[in-house]
């Protein structure tokens, strides 16, 4: 199994290649797909994801607008940027990179954001209808798993898919994706006792824990498709992920890398999701 990789970023050029088609189809029609991304702070690793962002955007035809504030911004004054950006005709998609400071509560700047332009798909009316398959704005990391998952040819149905992490933005939507494609799905974290014995039963194993290099090959059973979500800096400060890759890819039948694997397919979502929101503007 030496040619078992999946390539996220080809994938994801894939992806966006089809929302600039729809991009174009949107500029004849007179709308410009925007979004904006506001940034608190100057955490190194926010600006890298940031840049990326806007970066894509750019490249794709879409106006894309970055608002810096400073660390020490109230919940207030914050709140007041996001009201802004809503009633912003120009701005279909609006991204409050997390995590935020201290002295803000994530939950309510999430909340105030417009359903109509949470393109993060982390408000809870998004978080609602997804969960009882209406159609939404979905959370790009999990969204983009889905896609990997369907680009790379891998059954879901009756697959027993584990999932380790159950955050709001990642592992909590990742088990109600796989569920809804008929996948039978455990959750595991960090209270799991006895992790392996979930884990070697998994066909599919997706790993999001921000614990670099944790799953290595004893974790998985021979032929599983593993899914690594976690960005991480190792001992050389170079960028890995949970699963430590050159153990595990000697088992897994199919395996995703870091750098190169789920990232690039979340960015790719984002731009989807902000051309789905750009065109919802003229069907409503
Ligand atoms: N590639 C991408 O596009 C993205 C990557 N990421 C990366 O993915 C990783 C996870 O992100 P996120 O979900 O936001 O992280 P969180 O820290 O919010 O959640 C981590 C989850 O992992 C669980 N966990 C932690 N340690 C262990 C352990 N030793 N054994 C089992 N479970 C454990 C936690 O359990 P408990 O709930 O009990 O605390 C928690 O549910 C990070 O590395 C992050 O940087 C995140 C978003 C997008
Ligand atoms: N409101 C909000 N929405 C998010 O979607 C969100 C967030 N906050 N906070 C942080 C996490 C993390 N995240 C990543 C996105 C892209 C890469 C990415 O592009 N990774 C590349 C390389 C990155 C690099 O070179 O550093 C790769 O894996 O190949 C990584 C991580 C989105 N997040
Ligand atoms: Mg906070």
């Amino acid at each position: 199994m030496s040619n078992n990789k999946i390539d996220g970023k080809q994938i994801a050029s894939q992806v966006t290649e089809k929302v600039q088609e729809r991009v174009e189809r949107l500029k004849e029609q007179g709308v410009t797909p925007g979004l904006a991304v506001v940034l608190v702070g100057n955490n190194p690793a926010s600006q890298t994801y940031v840049n990326n962002k806007t970066k894509t955007c750019e490249r794709l035809g879409m106006h894309s607008v970055m608002i810096e504030l400073e660390e020490n911004i109230t919940e207030q004054e914050l709140l007041k940027h996001v009201e802004t950006l809503n009633n912003d005709k120009k701005i279909h998609g609006i991204l409050v990179q997390l995590p935020l400071p201290k002295q803000i509560d994530e939950d309510r700047v999430i909340a105030a954001i417009s359903p109509l332009k949470d393109v993060d798909g982390f408000h809870p009316e998004s978080v609602g209808k997804m969960m009882i398959g209406q159609p939404t704005f979905l959370s790009c990391t999990p969204f983009g798993i889905m896609k990997l998952l369907e680009y790379s040819d891998v059954e879901i149905a009756g697959k027993h898919a584990v999932i380790i992490g159950r955050s709001n933005i990642v592992g909590k939507p990742m088990g109600q994706l796989l569920l809804q494609k008929d996948a039978t799905v455990t959750y595991c974290h960090s209270k799991t006792k006895d992790l392996h014995t979930f884990t070697k039963q998994a066909d599919i194993l997706v790993v999001a824990t921000g614990r670099a290099k944790m799953i290595d090959a004893s974790f998985i059973k021979e032929g599983a498709v593993v899914i690594d979500v976690g960005i991480n800096r190792d001992e050389h400060n170079k960028l890995c992920g949970d699963v430590d890759f050159a153990s595990a890819q000697a088992v897994a039948s199919k395996i995703t890398p870091v750098p190169g694997g789920v990232g690039p397919m979340t960015i790719a979502m984002l731009m989807e999701n902000t051309c789905l929101a750009a065109e919802n503007t003229l069907i409503n």
